[in-house]
């Protein structure tokens, strides 16, 4: 396969390749024939509204032509979509169909389509396997790994599961039709991956920075690849999120109850972290004694389109704060805060006062453009 980036994310019998290069959907069956998925098994593409209007009928075409019997299912646009209501309608569509165990749920767009069509993989007869076909940037992040989910109204993914695909076939020619708020959210993560684990990525995004926000080759593959990379190093040391893992949730702890706060409306996911990568520098300069590493941060958001200003929020510190407490890495109500003992080194720790969280609350925000 020539011109496409392949990784192994090692999980012993459950690694899986990625995929990264251009125009790989023209050519999805030939990625699924290479993971040995037959043509006895059904397939179910789940993709939303905008990916499907694009992508949709090249995929299902090529994968008919290859002779697989496939059918599709199309949610809304948008994190209303990870529901208890969208995952029904879902599970409904295939039982009506009559997938059975072998058959294979194929996820075609952005972090919302993978979660939840992984979700309805994970569950549906106890669990059949799932592809991932990622259409946004920060799909990067979200095809890799295995977390799957939807939302409660009380809190963010809060009903999931871990569940490998077992591809991840990664289309880089579709994040040509992104809207350019959706890069820039992308980019908070791609950065997340640098700013936890290796500072010379940082280094190099810092340096490559028009380039890559142009989306252009070969930057943006090496981006992505390097993402890719370190969230499968961090995944295939601590799969269920047992300690390690714990430091992907970077600028999550604030950026999940933004999100919520504005009822998944207001702020991308990316948006919102990024703002939490802010927040969470200013604790960690605080706590590590690392001057200017918020600065750093904030700067290179800045370059990358993301504002990471929170005095912009409706929201008082006490009302982040309770959301704040419904986050998943709570622990006997004791709050726990992934931070920066350097640059390029995460560290997830409960031993942050709150009276620090408080104080950073006040601080002005310093604009880095
Ligand atoms: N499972 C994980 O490990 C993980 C990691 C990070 C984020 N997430 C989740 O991912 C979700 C966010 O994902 P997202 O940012 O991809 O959002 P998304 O899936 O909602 O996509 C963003 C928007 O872009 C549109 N879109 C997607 N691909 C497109 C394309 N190629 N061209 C034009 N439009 C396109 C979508 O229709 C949507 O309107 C959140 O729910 C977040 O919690 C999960
Ligand atoms: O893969 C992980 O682990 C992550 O934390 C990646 C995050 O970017 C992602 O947003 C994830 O969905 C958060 O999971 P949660 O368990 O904190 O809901
Ligand atoms: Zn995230």
């Amino acid at each position: 396969m020539e011109g496409v980036k392949t990784l192994t994310v090692e999980l012993g019998e459950r690694s899986y390749p990625i995929w990264i290069g251009q125009g790989l959907l023209s050519s999805v069956a030939r990625y699924l024939q290479e993971i040995g998925i037959s043509h006895n098994q059904t397939l179910l593409v789940v993709t939303d509204e905008h990916v499907g209007s694009l992508y949709l009928a090249p995929v299902v075409q090529s994968l008919q032509e290859a002779g697989f019997r496939v059918f599709s299912y199309t949610v809304p646009a948008g994190e209303q979509a990870k529901s208890l209501a969208c995952y029904e309608k879902i599970m409904t569509y295939a039982l009506e169909h009559k997938l059975d165990r072998q058959s294979v749920i194929v996820a075609l767009g952005g972090g919302v389509v993978g979660d939840l069509a992984g979700f309805v993989a994970s569950t549906f007869m106890r669990g059949i396997p799932f592809i991932q076909l990622p259409t946004t940037l920060l799909a990067h992040d979200s095809s890799v790994g295995g977390k799957v989910a939807i939302n409660h109204p009380l809190g963010k993914n809060m009903i999931g599961a871990f569940h490998q695909p077992l591809a991840v076939i990664y289309d880089t020619a579709t994040l040509a039709t992104l809207p350019a708020r959706e890069v820039a959210s992308g980019f908070a993560e791609v950065l997340k991956h640098g700013f936890i684990w290796d500072e010379t990525f940082v280094q190099w995004l810092q340096d490559n920075a028009e380039a890559c926000r142009r989306l252009q080759e070969p930057f943006l593959a090496e981006a992505l690849y390097r993402a890719c990379q370190v969230k499968s190093q961090v995944v295939s040391q601590d799969e269920k999120e047992n300690g390690l893992r714990a430091i992907l949730n970077f600028g999550h702890t604030f950026g999940h109850a933004f999100e919520a706060l504005g009822h998944y409306q207001r702020l991308t996911h990316g948006e919102a972290v990024a703002i939490g990568m802010v927040l969470a520098a200013h604790v960690s300069e605080v706590v590590y004694q690392q001057r200017g590493l918020a600065e750093r941060v904030t700067r290179v958001l800045s370059t990358y389109g993301l504002s990471g200003e929170w005095h912009t929020l409706p929201w008082s510190f006490e009302e982040v704060l309770q959301k704040m407490y419904s986050d998943k890495k709570v622990i006997a109500g004791r709050l726990r805060l992934v931070l920066l003992e350097r640059m390029g080194k995460a560290v997830l720790t409960d031993h942050v006062d709150v009276e620090i969280l408080r104080a950073v609350w006040s601080l002005p925000f310093q604009s880095q453009v």
